[in-house]
């Protein structure tokens, strides 16, 4: 080879680096279908096989054999044969494949074997479902979408909220219509207070009251006071607020029953009252007892309240959102039966497995492990229930306490009255006053 020929070959070697790390930098998605996913493709492709037999994916087919006697006079080595799978095909954040079952199998052992596969085929992680019965989808991510996400948009409706992006690339929306109650836990600094900023700050401007149960001072949701219809920071006030909520909720049902509706959506719009959310930063703090007969009377009531309007509450345009970092059963005989009330589930990084389990266990175990795999460094990444019943890994847009505050100021002519607990609020504070 001439030096310039040699001379043009580095020139064009070096155009096409350039060029790669230029194409990765502004189109990473493009960057990814032109060198990324041949690769994977090939890498899928080629060791399908191994991993299938190694995960007992693969079943054996008996051997052709012929018998005299009691003896086998002909026979071959069992013989694993994988499930079939289809072609690779290209996503945006990775690729997807589709697995064809032998005659007696199942998804379970797939979804064990999904992070073998994540694995052997050198990808951030690989979601098994099962689109058909006899059929499995395997859904492989290059990169987690979590760790620069974009902003997600969605259509801005009635008491629903783009609280975040899902890992799918969608906006990860709390609808409390469709959904009245939700529960979020995670450890501290797993950003649960931040995922409530985002909520206020999403709700804010629509008509809504928000009220706001924070008995850890007030320290949270003090910064959205001015856009909360009622703040309750002891557990005397929630407990004076939870009471007077309740009571709306009978005239609600009052007024339902006289038109003939079964939820306040069905009323005329001149009936209709208004939507309430009840935000309650910290659980354990309505809970905990320092064992005195007030402390526990007070906590009983806290906890029949919040059951009573987790029960009822939903059809009736009471919506709850529950924030905790434990939810069990040893805070309180009535969390158990309050956490089966919470349809909406929300698991940021949580310190032990008993707190994911009790936050996602009854929906479902795989969400438990992915849950359990949120490491610290992942603030505001939660698994949480998704829009088709079945969960999704997500994270919050993170709002800044200024912007919520902002928010709040700027939305403070909005907070609907709620006549009854702005009396039972004031009531209190004439009995301790006096
Ligand atoms: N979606 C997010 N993206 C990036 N950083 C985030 C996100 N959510 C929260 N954080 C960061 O994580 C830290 C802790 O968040 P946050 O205060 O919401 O945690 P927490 O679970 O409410 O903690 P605590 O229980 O102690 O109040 C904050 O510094 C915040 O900036």
């Amino acid at each position: 080879m001439g030096p310039i020929t040699f001379a043009f070959l580095l020139a064009a070697l070096a155009w096409v680096l350039v060029a790669g790390a230029r194409l990765r930098d502004q189109n990473p998605v493009w960057f990814w279908y032109l060198t990324g996913y041949p690769v994977v493709a090939v890498r899928v492709l080629t060791t399908w096989r191994k991993v299938a037999h190694l995960h007992d994916l693969s079943v054996s087919r008996r051997p052709a054999r012929g018998l005299v006697g009691d003896l086998v006079v002909k026979g071959q080595a069992l013989r694993p044969i994988a499930p079939r799978i289809s072609f690779p095909r290209a996503t945006r954040t990775g690729l997807t494949l589709v697995v064809r079952l032998h005659p007696g199998q199942t998804p379970a052992p797939f979804i064990q074997a999904a992070d073998a596969l994540s694995h052997a085929w050198r990808v951030h992680a690989v979601r098994v479902t099962s689109p058909h019965r006899g059929l499995v989808r395997l859904t492989a991510t290059v990169t987690d979408p979590l760790e620069r996400p974009g902003i997600a948009v969605a259509p801005v409706v009635l008491l629903s909220a783009v609280v975040g992006i899902l890992e799918s690339g969608g906006a990860w929306v709390m609808n409390l219509r469709h959904v009245p109650h939700w529960l979020i836990v995670g450890a501290t600094r797993s950003g649960k207070s931040a995922l409530l900023a985002r909520l206020v700050k999403e709700l804010a401007r629509q008509p809504v009251a928000l009220v706001g149960i924070d008995c850890k001072g007030g320290m949270e949701l003090n910064l959205f006071a001015r856009r909360l219809s009622a703040l309750a920071t002891t557990r005397p006030e929630a407990v004076a607020t939870l009471g007077a909520l309740v009571a709306d909720m009978q005239d609600r049902m009052r007024t339902c029953r006289d038109a003939g509706a079964r939820s306040i959506w069905e009323l005329p719009e001149k009936l209709r009252p208004v939507p309430v959310v009840v935000i309650v930063d910290e659980l354990a703090e309505l809970y905990l007892t320092d064992g005195t007969r007030a402390a526990k009377a007070e906590a009983e009531q806290c906890s029949t309240f919040l059951l009573r309007l987790a029960q009822l509450g939903g059809a009736l345009g009471l919506h709850l959102v529950i924030a905790g970092q434990r939810v069990g059963s040893d805070l309180g005989p009535g969390v158990t039966a309050l956490r089966a009330q919470l349809g909406g589930r929300i698991c940021h990084r949580v310190h032990d497995s008993g707190t994911a389990e009790m936050a996602l266990g009854d929906l479902n175990k795989d969400a438990v492990a992915v849950a359990l795999s949120i490491t610290e460094a992942e603030k505001g990444v939660a698994v949480c229930t998704g829009p088709d019943g079945g969960w999704v890994r997500a994270r919050s847009h993170l709002t800044f306490t200024t912007e919520a505050r902002d928010a709040a100021a700027r939305h403070e002519h909005l907070p609907p009255e709620l006549p009854g607990v702005t009396r039972a609020l004031e009531t209190l504070t004439k009995e301790a006053g006096a």
